[in-house]
C-alpha cells in the first residue's frame, strides 16, 4: 500500500456555544483535513486545528508544512513500513506538532486497513468503550453553575472547569459550580497558565479548605515555567496535571524526572500525533505516572485518532475528549459513536471513517 496523493482541506463547524478559556474565546472549528491517497485506493483521514495561543500553528502554516515538507519527504512510501515513515515526517521540519498530527493520524488510519483491524486493537486493544468529561467555559460563577447543571442534564459526570482568569472570582467560581452540582460529580480545573506560582499555590488551597473537591489542576502556571509547577505541586494536595507545558517524549521525561506533575495530558496535536504520544504513554509507565487525554477544538477525525489511543492504553486513565460534543453538526461518517459522556468504538479497520462532508479542498 504505497502513497500516491496527500490532499489537505478545509472543515468549519460551529460551536453550540463560544469556547472561553483563560488563553482564548473560539466560536467555531476552523480545522484542517488530510487525505492520504494510495494506489490500492484506500484513503487515511486526518485533522489539525490551528492552535496558535498552544502550538503556534496557524491554518497557513499547518498548510504549509505539509504541502512544501512533509508530503514531499514521505511520497511513494509504503505504509508497512510506518517507523520509516515517521522517522521521515519528524526530520522533515522541526515543530509544526499540529501539522505533523495530521498526517500521523491519517498513516495510522491506513496501516489499520493495511492490516485489516481497528487501530486501538493494534495498538493495545485494552477496551471499547471510554467516558469523557466535558469542558465549562470561564464566564461569570452563576452562568458557569447553569453551564455546568446542563452539562450533568447531557448525561456527564465529570465536568473540566476553565478558571485562570482573576484568582479571586476563580474561587468563586468554583464554590458556586460545586454548590449547585453537589458532591457526585467530579470536578477538575484547567487555568490554561493563567496563574502565578504562589497566585496558585493561594487559590488552591482556598479550594481545598472550603472543601471543594477538585480532581486536579490543570497547567496552573506557565507552559515554561517548569520550577514554577513543581512549586505547586509541592505546595498543594490536589494533583498537578501537566498540559502546555508537555508536548514531547523529552519534555513529559524531564517534566517527571523534576518531580514537576502528577499527571500528564496526551494531546496528538502537542505530540505530533500517535507515533510520540506512543511513547509518552511508555515513559509515563515506568514512572508509574497516569495520563489523561485531550484534545484541542477538534472534531471527529483526530478525537477519533486520540479515542483509539485512549482505548488501547490502560495508563490513560482520564479522558477529556469533548471536542465533537461543543460541536452544533456533525459532518462526519462512521468513525466512534459520541453519545452522552460514552465514546464507543466499532471495529471497522482503522479508525473507521467513511465521509467528511462539506470539505473545502485547497487544491
Ligand atoms: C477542548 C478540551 N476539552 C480543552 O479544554 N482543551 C484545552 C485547549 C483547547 C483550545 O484552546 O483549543 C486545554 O486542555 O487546555
Ligand atoms: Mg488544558
Amino acid at each position: 500500500m504505497k502513497i500516491t496523493n496527500i490532499r489537505v482541506a478545509e472543515i468549519s463547524v460551529p460551536l453550540k456555544v463560544p469556547f472561553k478559556t483563560a488563553l482564548r474565546t473560539v466560536t467555531s472549528i476552523e480545522d484542517i483535513i488530510v487525505e492520504v491517497h494510495t494506489d490500492t485506493g484506500n484513503i487515511g483521514y486526518g485533522e489539525a486545528p490551528p492552535t496558535a495561543v498552544i502550538t503556534g500553528d496557524t491554518k497557513g502554516s499547518i498548510v504549509g508544512a505539509i504541502n512544501d515538507y512533509i508530503s514531499k519527504s514521505i511520497m511513494g512510501m509504503d505504509i508497512e513500513n510506518i517507523e520509516g515513515i515517521m522517522k521521515k515526517i519528524d526530520r522533515s521540519i522541526v515543530k509544526n506538532t499540529s501539522a505533523k498530527a495530521a498526517v500521523d493520524i491519517a498513516l495510522y488510519d491506513l496501516y489499520g486497513q493495511l492490516y485489516n483491524a481497528p487501530l486501538y486493537k493494534l495498538l493495545g486493544g485494552h477496551r471499547k468503550e471510554i467516558t469523557t468529561d466535558i469542558t465549562i467555559s470561564v464566564n461569570e460563577p452563576e452562568e458557569m453553575a447553569k453551564d455546568s447543571l446542563d452539562a450533568i442534564k447531557r448525561g456527564f459526570k465529570t465536568l473540566k472547569i476553565k478558571v485562570g482568569k482573576d484568582p479571586l472570582i476563580d474561587i468563586e467560581r468554583m464554590k458556586t459550580i460545586r454548590k449547585a452540582v453537589g458532591y457526585d460529580i467530579k470536578l477538575r480545573i484547567d487555568a490554561n497558565q493563567g496563574w502565578k506560582p504562589k497566585e496558585a499555590v493561594r487559590v488552591l488551597r482556598k479550594m481545598e479548605d472550603e472543601g471543594l473537591e477538585i480532581e486536579f489542576v490543570e497547567q496552573p502556571v506557565e507552559a515554561h515555567d517548569v520550577e514554577g509547577l513543581k512549586f505547586v505541586r509541592d505546595n498543594v494536595s490536589i494533583p498537578v496535571l501537566a498540559d502546555e507545558s508537555v508536548f514531547s517524549p523529552k519534555d513529559a521525561l524531564y517534566i517527571l524526572q523534576q518531580g514537576a506533575a502528577d499527571l500528564i495530558n496526551i494531546k496528538l496535536m502537542k505530540t505530533g500525533g500517535l507515533h510520540d504520544a506512543l511513547k509518552i504513554c511508555s515513559i509515563a509507565e515506568i514512572y508509574g505516572t497516569e495520563c489523561m487525554i485531550g484534545c484541542m477544538l477538534e472534531s471527529k477525525v483526530s478525537v477519533n485518532a486520540a479515542v483509539h489511543l485512549a482505548a488501547a492504553k490502560s495508563v490513560i486513565t482520564k479522558i477529556d475528549l469533548d471536542g465533537p460534543f461543543l460541536c452544533s453538526e456533525d459532518t462526519i461518517e462512521g468513525g466512534s459513536t459520541f453519545e452522552e459522556s460514552k465514546i464507543t468504538l466499532n471495529d471497522e479497520p482503522g479508525l473507521g471513517i467513511k465521509k467528511i462532508n462539506g470539505l473545502k479542498y485547497l487544491d
